[in-house]
C-alpha cells in the first residue's frame, strides 16, 4: 500500500490535531517567556554583583588611603575597626607595619620640654612618636584595660623603628616605674629637666591659664608657693614636682641608671640639636637629625623643626609668657632647691646651670 504523505497526522481526527497544535504553540510561548525571565535575572545578577563589587572597591581604597596614613587611623577607627585594619594590614605582606608597645618613653617631667623634644625626635625617620598622652601608667582604670589596648593605642611602625610615648606624669606616680618595668624590663627611657624654678613657674603658668579659660582666677603665686610663715610649701604639688631627686630615688629603684637619660630642657629651648645628638647615641641611632632641622622662630621665641615635608612650630599652649615674680622670691626658692638638686647632679653625674644660692 502506498504510503501517503503525512499519513502519520492524517491517520489521526482532525480535533485531536488542532488540540495537539494548541498544546505546541502554548508550549512555545512559556518557553520563551521562561527563557526571557532567566535572561532578566541574569541581568540583574550582574549588575547586583557589579554594585557589590563597586561598594567593595570604595571601601578597600578608603582604607587603603588609610593604610598609608597611620596617624589617620589611629584618630578615624573605633577599636573593632582598628582590629579589622590590622587584618587587612596582615593581609597585605608588602606593607610590613604594625602597631607596636613603645621601646622608648618620655617620663616627664611635666613642663620640662616633653612636648618639644617628642616633636624633634619625630624628625628621625626610625622614630615613630604617638601623638597623644596615653596615660596608660599613671591611670588606674586606663592600665588595668591591659598592654594589648595599650598597643593598639600606638602608631603603626616598620620593623626596626622606635615606638615613643610622652606622658610626663609617669616621673611623680606611684606604682609607674613597676608597671613599666613589668611591660618591658629594657625599655629606654627620656627625662626630660628643667630649671626648677623656671619650671614651678611655667606650672604655674598652665594652671593660671587652664582656670582663665574656665572664667576662674588662681591664687597669686606667692600665695600657693609660700606659707604664711614664708616658708617654701613643700606641700603645693608644683613645689614638689621640681624636687626631681625625690622622683627619681623611685625611678633607679627599679631601672638601671643607664636605661635612663637624662636631657636638659633648658638646652633644648638654647640649642636642641645637640641634645638630640646626644639622645640618638642613647637609642642606637644613627645621627640623622641636623642643626639645619631647627631654626629659630622670632614671632614664636622658641626652635622650631623643619624637613622636606614638615614645618613645626609648637602651639601657644607652649611657650606661655610667665608672671614676673619678685626676685626676693626667686632667691628664696632657688635655697630651697639646691640640696634636692645636688642630690639630683650626683645621682645623674651631670651637672645643670640652674643657679644656686
Ligand atoms: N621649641 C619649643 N617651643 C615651645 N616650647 C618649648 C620649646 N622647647 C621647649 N619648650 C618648653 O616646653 C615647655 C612645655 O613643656 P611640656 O611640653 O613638657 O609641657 S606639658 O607638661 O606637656 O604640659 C614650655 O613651657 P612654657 O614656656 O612655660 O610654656 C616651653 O618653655
Amino acid at each position: 500500500m502506498p504510503v501517503k504523505k503525512d499519513a502519520g497526522f492524517s491517520t489521526f481526527p482532525r480535533h485531536v490535531l488542532i488540540s495537539l497544535s494548541e498544546t505546541h504553540q502554548t508550549s512555545k510561548n512559556t518557553t520563551s517567556g521562561r527563557t526571557e525571565t532567566r535572561m532578566k535575572s541574569r541581568y540583574f545578577a550582574v549588575l547586583v554583583f557589579l554594585f557589590i563589587f563597586f561598594l567593595c572597591m570604595i571601601a578597600h581604597f578608603s582604607h587603603w588611603e588609610n593604610l598609608e596614613d597611620p596617624e589617620l587611623c589611629l584618630d578615624s577607627y573605633h577599636n573593632e575597626e582598628i582590629i579589622n585594619l590590622d587584618i587587612l594590614r596582615e593581609r597585605v605582606h608588602f606593607i610590613q607595619t604594625k602597631r607596636r608597645l613603645p621601646q622608648v618613653i618620655i617620663i616627664g617631667v611635666r613642663k620640662g620640654g616633653t612636648r618639644a623634644l617628642l616633636e624633634f625626635l619625630n624628625v628621625h625617620p626610625m622614630i615613630q612618636k604617638s601623638s597623644e598622652e596615653e596615660h596608660f601608667f599613671d591611670n588606674d582604670a586606663r592600665h588595668s584595660l591591659g598592654l594589648e589596648w595599650y598597643r593598639r593605642k600606638m602608631p603603626f611602625s616598620f620593623p626596626g623603628q622606635i615606638t615613643i610615648e610622652k606622658s610626663p606624669a609617669y616621673f611623680i606616680t606611684d606604682k609607674v616605674p613597676e608597671r613599666i618595668h613589668e611591660m618591658n624590663s629594657s625599655i629606654k627611657l627620656l627625662l626630660i629637666v628643667r630649671d626648677p624654678v623656671t619650671r614651678l613657674i611655667s606650672d604655674y603658668s598652665q594652671l593660671a591659664a587652664n582656670k582663665a579659660k574656665k572664667g576662674k582666677p588662681l591664687p597669686p603665686f606667692e600665695e600657693l608657693v609660700f606659707k604664711s610663715d614664708g616658708q617654701v610649701n613643700m606641700n603645693y604639688k608644683a613645689v614638689k614636682i621640681s624636687m626631681y631627686s625625690i622622683y627619681l630615688k623611685k625611678w633607679l629603684k627599679v631601672f638601671n641608671d643607664n636605661q635612663i637619660l637624662v636631657v636638659s630642657g633648658d638646652q633644648l629651648i638654647s640649642d636642641p640639636f645637640l641634645e638630640l645628638k646626644q639622645i640618638e647615641d642613647f637609642l642606637g641611632l644613627k645621627h640623622y637629625i641636623k642643626r639645619e632641622n631647627f631654626y629659630y622662630n622670632k614671632t614664636k621665641g622658641f626652635f622650631c623643626v623643619r624637613n622636606e615635608t614638615l614645618d613645626k612650630c609648637l602651639n601657644d599652649s607652649k611657650g606661655r609668657k610667665h608672671p614676673v615674680i619678685p626676685s626676693v622670691l626667686i632667691s628664696k626658692l632657688r635655697r630651697f632647691y639646691t640640696p634636692y638638686n645636688r642630690e639630683f647632679y650626683r645621682a645623674v653625674g651631670r651637672s645643670f646651670a640652674w643657679l644656686e644660692e
